[in-house]
């Protein structure tokens, strides 16, 4: 089958990649010509494990092009879908402006039917916009030709990218043709084998799955936090309470993992979005909101820490730094808890040391040169020198630490774990104060 993917992010290239795989013929088209010539010479311009050999393979095998020539793009597939970015406009909406302009661009160049796919994460409403959108430059052009308009969000995870596509739980199709049921049953046929996975439904209902799904694991991580932050107060252990929950199969133990706070492309965006439309419908989304507020707060649970272990004077330290990616097995740094606590440590006049396996070309890119930020090649030298050590990520290399050489190399002997991976007891014998989330030196009960 012949498939046309717009947008050549973590999305659409996992898609194409993907799909290529199990045998279609994948054209991908992105505006961005630099990304474009980089992914021709065989270079991939993100960090998704696997990938850069899908693609390679698959280019290699004929299966896979990438372009930048919309027209060639639309001739190309039956499918196009589009996988753009829809990141969040200034009062939290998602804002659409790359959705229509590829909705625009395709009704431009049709010159037969066409199913288009959205896979990007949109309000409910949009695939009628894009239909709108479509229709009306088909009008412009004097031309009548047939088309669909069809929802099929995606559910991948940066850094399982690829295993979460080929073995995700479900694919989402949201539309009400025929013509479509049958196309997309081919399209997602060799992931259908083992049981059939596809979920049809309404449009405005795959729309809103998105969203649901995002809120839902969203709100696990914010209901942890919440319940850390007060284990903190109450003198209970995070962790153990954690397990306490998790063995309940009605609660079970994925997501509820407490942390300094969820980032991403897409949790801190869909969870705005989602609340955005609510007041839009005038129907307030009370628990929503609130999800998004306890995450802005345990952002800066790490720079309190700091504070508290250094009694408020940061100023001249030195602060090293492990993790700054949203999450491992990735490079991606966008709405990062690493980047609210650097940006915090900056302002009280303090300076970073920092690490990360992935992201410090990233971090350079965002940052820039600055006299306060040292990328370190290795963990244990952003260590040196420093007055504190603070974890941002669960990177597998930070997951075994030498806890006496730790506090060796360190001025004070200070550990802040955003990401709660030691036994407090082991840190504590070493003679460093243990800071984590909801457990160790956090601990200050104010209840007897
Ligand atoms: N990143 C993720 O893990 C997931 C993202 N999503 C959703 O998928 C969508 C895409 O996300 P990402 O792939 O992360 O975005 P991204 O920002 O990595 O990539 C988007 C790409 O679209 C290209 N583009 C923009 N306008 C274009 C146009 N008119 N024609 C062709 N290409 C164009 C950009 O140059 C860029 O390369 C978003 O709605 C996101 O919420 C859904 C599930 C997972
Ligand atoms: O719509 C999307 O783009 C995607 O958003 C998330 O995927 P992603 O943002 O790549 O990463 P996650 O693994 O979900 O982690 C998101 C954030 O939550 C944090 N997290 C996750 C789990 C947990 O228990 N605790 C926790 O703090 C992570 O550290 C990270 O900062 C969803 O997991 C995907 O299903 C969805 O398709």
């Amino acid at each position: 089958m012949r498939i046309t993917i717009f947008g050549s992010g973590y999305v659409g290239l996992v898609t194409g990649a993907c799909l290529a795989d199990v045998g279609h013929d994948v054209m991908c088209v992105d505006v961005d010509e630099d990304k474009v010539a980089r992914l021709n010479k065989g270079e991939v311009p993100i960090y998704e494990p696997g990938l850069e050999s899908l693609i390679r393979q698959n280019r290699s095998a004929g299966r896979l092009h990438f372009t930048t020539d919309a027209e060639q793009a639309v001739s190309f597939g039956l499918l196009q879908f589009i996988a753009v970015g829809t990141p969040s406009d200034e009062d939290g909406s998602a804002d659409l402006r790359h959705v229509l302009k590829v909705a625009e661009t395709i009704a431009h160049h049709m010159d037969g039917y066409r199913i288009i796919v959205d896979k990007s994460t949109v309000p409910v409403g949009t695939a009628s916009r894009v239909e709108r959108t479509i229709a009306a430059e088909l009008d412009r052009r004097g031309v009548s030709l047939d088309f669909d308009v069809c929802s099929n969000p995606e559910f991948l995870k940066e850094g399982a990218a690829i295993e979460d596509f080929s073995k995700g739980a479900r694919i989402v199709v949201g539309t009400d043709s025929e013509r479509v049921v049958s196309a997309m049953r081919e399209c997602y046929a060799p992931y259908s084998r083992q049981k059939d996975k596809l979920m049809f439904m309404g449009v405005r209902s795959a729309e809103l799955t998105k969203y649901a799904a995002n809120a839902m694991l969203a709100t696990k991580i914010s209901f942890i936090n919440e319940i850390a932050n007060l284990s903190e107060r109450l003198g209970a252990d995070i962790e153990e309470v954690r397990h306490g929950i998790g063995s309940d199969p009605r609660i079970g133990y994925n997501f509820i993992y407490p942390g300094c706070g969820y980032g991403g492309s897409c949790f801190p965006k869909d969870v705005k979005a989602l609340a955005h439309t609510a007041e839009q419908i005038g129907h307030p989304a009370e628990l929503i909101s609130a999800v998004e507020k306890v995450n802005a707060r345990q952002k800066s649970r790490l720079f309190e820490m700091l504070c508290q272990a250094f009694d408020g004077q940061l100023a001249g330290k030195t602060i090293a730094l492990w993790g700054l990616a949203f999450k491992p097995n990735t490079d991606d740094m966008r709405e990062a808890p690493s980047r609210a606590l650097m940006e915090a440590l900056w302002e009280a006049g303090a300076r970073v040391q920092a690490y990360d396996p992935e992201a410090a070309d990233e971090c350079r890119r965002i940052y820039g040169e600055r006299d306060d930020l040292v990328l370190a090649g290795q963990r244990d030298a952003a260590v040196e020198g420093a007055d504190a050590l603070v974890i941002c990520t669960e990177w597998k290399a930070f997951r075994t630490v030498d806890f006496a050489e730790l506090h060796e190399s360190l001025a004070s002997p200070v550990l802040v774990d955003g990401r709660n991976l030691f036994q407090p007891e082991a840190v504590k014998a070493a003679g460093l104060a243990y800071y984590a989330i909801g457990r160790g030196d956090s601990v200050r009960p104010v209840l007897a």
